[in-house]
């Protein structure tokens, strides 16, 4: 990243927050493209059920008519339970304070900001007018400060960087002088030890967002912060990097990301966990990714259909057209006119859609061409996939989001995986016609819990149970091994890991590191392996096992294993990628765990004592019902792999006092840490076992 850059504001978005299992709807979380969740950047804090938020008191404005909705439409959204705990920490705070009862040192700000100056938290351009940029050279030697409280919306200043939230955004503190911190701001891009000039978009509780102008100077070694970070922006391998909002490491070296991610898994344990410190043990190190670019094995580029474009309003300019054209011969060369600018204004447009992701600090879709986190059959299809949305534009109604998945070449035909297929599935699918905007399913959480309708050569049994690939199981790959780029959900793409084979629908979930699946594997059976009685007789059940990711891997370990999967299609391909590999002692269930894993359990009369269970849930965690079966079963080992370490704190707390409750003696966390499935990015997938204790 240069040292300047240029992102002058920010989206809002919403946020990740693990709180409590149940009926709360839980925000998605983390760090795709669109970045939506776990950014709580510049882009801010978003849904969350933080009690601290609201003040509490009964809301008279309910009395008020339209005057109370328009009041209401202001408020600011409630702070993400994982900021929330970041901010505290930086102030040195126990709580959030409400906004009618200040800590003295938060009065002046605090009661001007929040609640009573309403428009504080509207955007620069809708609200309050800035204060008069401070010329650069005046900023030498000096800290600016805002003249009054007042003035300090929207205004631009210079920030020192104190601090990382969890989702990889830099926090400094207002004042300055750090004894006394009254505030905290909130900038993307910015590491411990920067002096910034920032400006800030938009208000909420105690703390603001701003947007880096200019890193002015960066000195890590004044940070206090327990992590080193050395900002080296030689290190940047994107020209997006600073705007695009999928990225928020390129300027760390990467011992630093890792340690970063370390970091974020430790206070997911001391925030969430609600457990004694003496029960947390010490967090390994981060178990790194072999690739740090071009590791990425699936990108979702999206766009949304300009306003000239979109088909109401086409249909009406044509429509307008055409009555002109219609009229007195006076007014037909300024229709023809109009008609001839509206078309001009349609070509700009259809020129200028920017195909992409979420930019960071500018509200809409940032034009990406190249994605070198995305692995080189990825990137060498996006230029055709980008043409062929511009070609095929009119044929769209509102915007897409493409899919561009990289897959191995099989040598023989293997249903939509042979070579003419593979081909085909390179084209970009000109007919998926789905919102801007919806990202990447699996880091979004977007697949959790629901069935995907995919469109893969089905064949349902009346019991709606069994599906009929209707794929060979005779699948070799290509030697050497080839990369194509697979753009049709419903195509079947092939992966390795190790000597296992893995075929799936382009659209379904799969981890999106093809690097770190080995790493990842290996962990998992490293945990098996420290009991070597296990070899006799021993069981696995993989509860949202997909489409068998850890069953197919682990299977030679076990007298016999079996998987759980919501996704039916998901629970298909893991049958056959068992006859595709030759394993006959898995078996697969489709259905939601927390209803099939007593059913499973029972059926399977495997012993509890003889069982790991492995548990890799979506972003929002497992179900509260789930988790007491599990204890109620009582495996003798727990892995839990996960994508959200907060809401696995949580998990594992729970399950960790469940079972020890009354006395009991239940499982205790044997080893706890995380592995870098995506390099590059602040997202920390975490790694923690349990086991009984006896
Ligand atoms: C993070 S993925 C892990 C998949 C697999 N373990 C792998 O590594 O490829 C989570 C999986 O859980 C599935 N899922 C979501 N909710 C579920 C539920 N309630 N019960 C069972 N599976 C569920 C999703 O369809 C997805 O395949």
């Amino acid at each position: 990243m240069s040292s300047s850059i240029s992102v002058p504001r920010s989206p809002p978005s919403p946020a990740s927050v693990p709180t409590a299992h149940k009926k709360v709807k839980l925000a998605t979380i983390d760090g795709d493209f669109a970045e939506p969740v776990q950014q709580a950047s510049g882009s801010g804090s978003g849904s969350g059920s933080n009690p601290t938020a609201a003040d509490g008191k009964v809301d008279n404005r309910k009395k008020n008519g339209k005057k109370e909705s328009k009041q209401r439409s202001r408020r600011a959204p409630p702070i993400d339970e994982v900021l929330l705990h970041d901010l505290l920490s930086t102030l040195g705070w126990s709580e959030l304070p409400k906004p009618s009862d200040p800590p003295s040192e938060a009065q002046t700000l605090g009661q001007r900001l929040w609640p009573k100056t309403a428009p504080a938290w509207k955007s620069s351009r809708g609200g309050k007018k800035a204060v008069e940029p401070v010329a650069a050279e005046e900023n030498e030697n000096k800290v600016e400060q805002p003249a009054s409280s007042n003035d300090w919306g929207f205004t631009e200043a210079e920030f020192t960087v104190v601090a990382l939230t969890s989702h990889g955004d830099g926090i400094a503190v207002y004042p300055v002088a750090p004894e006394k911190p009254q505030w905290a701001i909130i900038m993307p891009f910015t590491l411990p030890g920067d002096v910034v000039r920032a400006k800030v978009t938009r208000h909420q509780h105690y703390h603001s967002f701003a947007d880096p102008l200019k890193i002015i100077s960066s000195n890590p070694s004044a940070s206090t912060f327990p992590i080193q970070t050395t900002r080296d922006d030689s290190l940047v391998g994107c020209k997006y990097f600073g705007t695009c909002a999928g990225c928020q490491y390129q300027s760390l070296p990467y011992e630093q990301q890792l340690a970063l991610k370390r970091h974020v898994l430790v206070k997911a344990m001391k925030n969430f966990a609600n457990l004694p410190s003496e029960q947390i043990p010490e967090v390994k190190e981060t178990i790194p990714s072999p690739k740090q670019y071009n590791y990425r094995t699936k990108i979702t580029p999206h766009f949304e259909l300009p306003k000239a474009l979109q088909t109401g309003k086409k249909g009406r300019q044509a429509l307008n057209g055409a009555k002109k054209n219609n009229a007195a011969s006076a007014a037909e060369a300024q229709a023809q006119e109009e008609q001839a600018s509206n078309e001009q204004n349609e070509i700009s447009a259809e020129l200028d859609t920017p195909i992409g992701f979420e930019g960071k600090c500018k509200p809409g879709i940032l034009d990406i061409e190249v994605c070198p986190i995305a692995t080189e059959a990825i990137m060498n299809a996006m230029p055709a996939a980008r043409a062929a949305v511009k070609q095929n534009i009119r044929s769209y109604k509102r915007g897409a989001t493409l899919l561009l998945r990289d897959s191995l070449v099989p040598e023989v035909s293997a249903g939509g995986s042979s070579e003419t297929e593979q081909k085909e599935a390179e084209k970009v699918d000109p007919v998926v016609d789905v919102p801007a905007g919806v990202m990447d399913e699996e880091e979004q959480g977007m697949n959790e819990g629901s069935t995907p309708e995919v469109a893969i050569a089905t064949r349902r049994s009346s019991k709606g149970k069994t599906i009929d690939l209707g794929l060979s199981t005779d699948v070799k790959l290509k030697s050497p091994e080839e990369h194509v780029c697979v753009s049709v959900h419903s195509h079947t793409v092939t992966e390795r890991v190790g000597d296992i084979i893995f075929q799936f629908p382009a659209g379904s979930f799969f981890q999106n590191n093809a690097s770190i699946l080995g790493p990842l594997t290996s962990f998992a059976r490293d945990q098996i392996d420290k009991d070597s009685d296990e070899k006799k007789e021993s069981y696995l059940v993989d509860a949202y096992c997909g489409s068998g990711l850890f069953s197919l891997t682990l299977a030679e370990h076990f007298t016999q294993v079996c998987g759980i999967e919501i996704d039916p299609n998901s629970i298909a391909y893991a049958r056959h990628n068992a006859l595709v590999n030759k394993i006959s002692n898995a078996t697969f269930h489709a259905g939601a765990s927390e209803s099939l894993f007593d059913t499973v359990t029972q059926s399977l009369a495997w012993p509890g004592d003889k069982t790991t269970l492995i548990v890799d849930p979506p972003r929002k965690g497992c179900d509260e019902g789930f988790l007491g079966q599990v204890v109620k079963f009582n495996p003798k080992r727990i892995v839990y792999v996960s994508c959200n370490v907060h809401t696995m704190a949580r998990d594992v707390g729970q399950l960790v006092r469940n079972s020890n409750a009354g006395g009991a003696k239940g499982y205790k966390i044997d080893s706890l840490g995380a592995i870098d499935l995506f390099p590059q990015t602040h997202h920390t997938e975490g790694l923690c076992v349990l086991t009984r204790e006896v």
